[in-house]
């Protein structure tokens, strides 16, 4: 029997995935599953938390059947997951009392507003490392107590359970028996303070959040329990949870600081590592927590970029302007430039570093020629200009960093959207030979806290360059694409922001 394989559960916002992990790192099975998306309002978006966790047992399942066959030996399990977004359930029935908000959901947006207008955002950034942003937990999670008959009196009354998804599954997982998260999920709910380390009590106060409904706040490789054994037919040890980025940024080795990398799926998020010093942002970019184990917190600066890849489902679902998905690469390639169109995809507001939930998309530079080339290109390349803005704001407020650029997600499979990017950011651009690095990430941490490896240096140590694109543009040439860049997202700033 082959030993020492960690199965990672990765819960993304637009799919569920189960992998298994040898520990140098080699995938050997994969199942997933798509998940709806729900839309209920303009700058609402919602998940179905019953649905969430069928899949998960669904993809565990599939995982673990076909592990059992080639006679593999499962170790234990590691989660990371979508992060921010919020369930409240019921501790005796398990149920959630609403749908689960989602990180993209602007539906906090006014009462953000006027936390900011009343002077707390400056508390909340000295506490959190955030800002006071609907993209965080903390203000979903007071919609649903006020708006759900009764939640708060029974929030009150310890009957219900908060958590990020991480916390919804471990519960799950554990049949009721833990009802906790890990330190970087902890980080994104604008209710843990990431320098005491524990849950502000200032903020919970300003929020009415009672204690009682909150999860139990543990490391990163940890004890999160051991799974239900009628769920899986054996018992299996929860060893390593993180938030998906977090979990990512381990994932590409970037563990120690000034190590960079940027994951584009659905949204965008880069991640500086800064070591043990907690760096706060003159230019509104996120502190957060990048992993703790064994007591030892390291912390980031994060950048983070709601539509990234949804741009381009975008172009493909809602405009048919492509097919497929990756027939973007061909049809932008084929344009000599941009011809002067530039589209911002501020569908659900701008993040980082303008932080606008109220702006929204827009396209700029449209002339009778203009065809479906211009504007894919357009949409393509706004990802770039995003990343330029956040790399921009990063150097400002680090001096130091190695300055390279490691990408994953799913649109790092673009070898044209990665050269563009080195030409735009004018830095190497690496891809890894392993781009599952958020599922690898958590199947590390569960590794080492399992004993399977001894640290996340030495899991590091396995990663390596698949690809590598440097800048082949003149600074000319950058200082245009960037300036028009530049005015088109000036002209989507909303009066409010
Ligand atoms: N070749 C490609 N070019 C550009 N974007 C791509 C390409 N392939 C996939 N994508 C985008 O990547 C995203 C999927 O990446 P993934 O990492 O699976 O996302 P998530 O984890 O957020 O669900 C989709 O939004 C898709 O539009
Ligand atoms: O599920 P992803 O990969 O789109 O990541 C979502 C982020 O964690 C939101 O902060």
């Amino acid at each position: 029997m082959s030993a020492g394989h960690i199965l990672a559960i990765d819960q993304g916002t637009t799919s569920t995935r189960a992998m298994l992990f040898s520990v140098t790192g080699h995938c050997d099975i994969v199942a997933q599953q798509e998940l709806q998306q729900h839309y209920p309002a303009d700058g609402w978006v919602e998940h179905d938390p019953e649905e969430i966790w069928q899949a998960v047992v669904n993809v565990c399942r599939q995982v673990l059947a076909q592990a059992a066959q080639k006679g593999i030996q499962v170790t234990g399990i590691g989660i990371t997951n979508q992060r921010e977004t919020t369930v409240v359930w019921d501790r005796t029935t398990s149920e959630p009392v609403y749908h689960a908000i989602v990180w993209q959901d602007r539906r906090t947006a006014d009462f953000c507003h006027d936390l900011r207008r009343a002077g707390h955002e400056e508390q909340v950034t000295r506490a959190t490392g955030l800002l006071l942003d609907p993209y965080f937990s903390a203000t979903k999670l007071r919609w649903i107590l006020d708006q759900v008959p009764g939640a708060q009196a029974r929030a009150e009354a310890g009957e219900l359970a908060f958590g990020t998804i991480d916390s919804f599954l471990l519960w799950r997982l554990t049949g009721g028996r833990v009802h906790a998260t890990d330190v970087t999920n902890a980080s994104r709910t604008m209710l843990y303070n990431i320098h005491q380390l524990q849950w502000d009590a200032a903020l919970l106060a300003l929020l009415q959040i009672p204690v009682a409904v909150l999860p139990q706040v543990k490391d990163c490789a940890d004890d999160f329990g051991t799974t239900d054994p009628e769920l899986f037919g054996t018992a299996l040890r929860i060893g390593g949870v993180a938030g998906d980025q977090q979990a990512a940024a381990i994932g590409q080795g970037c563990i120690d600081a000034g190590m960079i990398k940027s994951t584009y799926g659905t949204g965008c998020f880069m991640l500086l590592n800064t070591g043990k010093e907690a760096c706060s942002s003159q230019h509104r970019l996120l502190t957060t927590i990048a992993y703790r184990i064994n007591g030892d917190t390291r912390y980031a600066l994060e950048g983070s970029i709601f539509v990234a890849g949804a741009a381009i489902q975008w172009l493909r679902d809602e405009l048919k302007l492509i097919r497929k998905t990756k027939d973007i690469e061909e049809l932008v390639a084929a344009l000599p430039s941009n011809r002067g169109v530039y589209m911002v995809p501020a569908f659900t507001g701008l993040g980082a570093p303008h932080w606008d939930p109220h702006a929204r998309g827009a396209i700029f530079g449209l002339t009778r020629d203009t065809g479906i080339a211009e504007i894919a290109r357009a949409t393509l390349e706004s990802v770039g200009y995003q990343t330029v803005d956040l790399m921009t704001a990063m150097k400002k407020d680090v001096a130091t960093g190695s300055w390279t650029l490691r990408v994953d997600g799913g649109m790092a499979a673009n070898d044209w959207f990665l050269q563009f990017l080195a030409d735009l950011l004018d830095m190497p651009v690496e891809r890894p030979d392993n781009t599952e690095t958020t599922a690898l990430g958590a199947a590390w941490l569960a590794a080492v806290q399992l004993g399977l490896l001894p640290s996340l240096s030495a899991a590091a140590k396995n990663w390596r360059c698949a690809a590598r694109f440097s800048s082949e543009i003149k600074e000319n040439d950058r200082t245009e694409l960037l300036r028009g860049w530049q005015a088109a997202v000036s002209r989507v700033a909303s009066e409010r922001a």
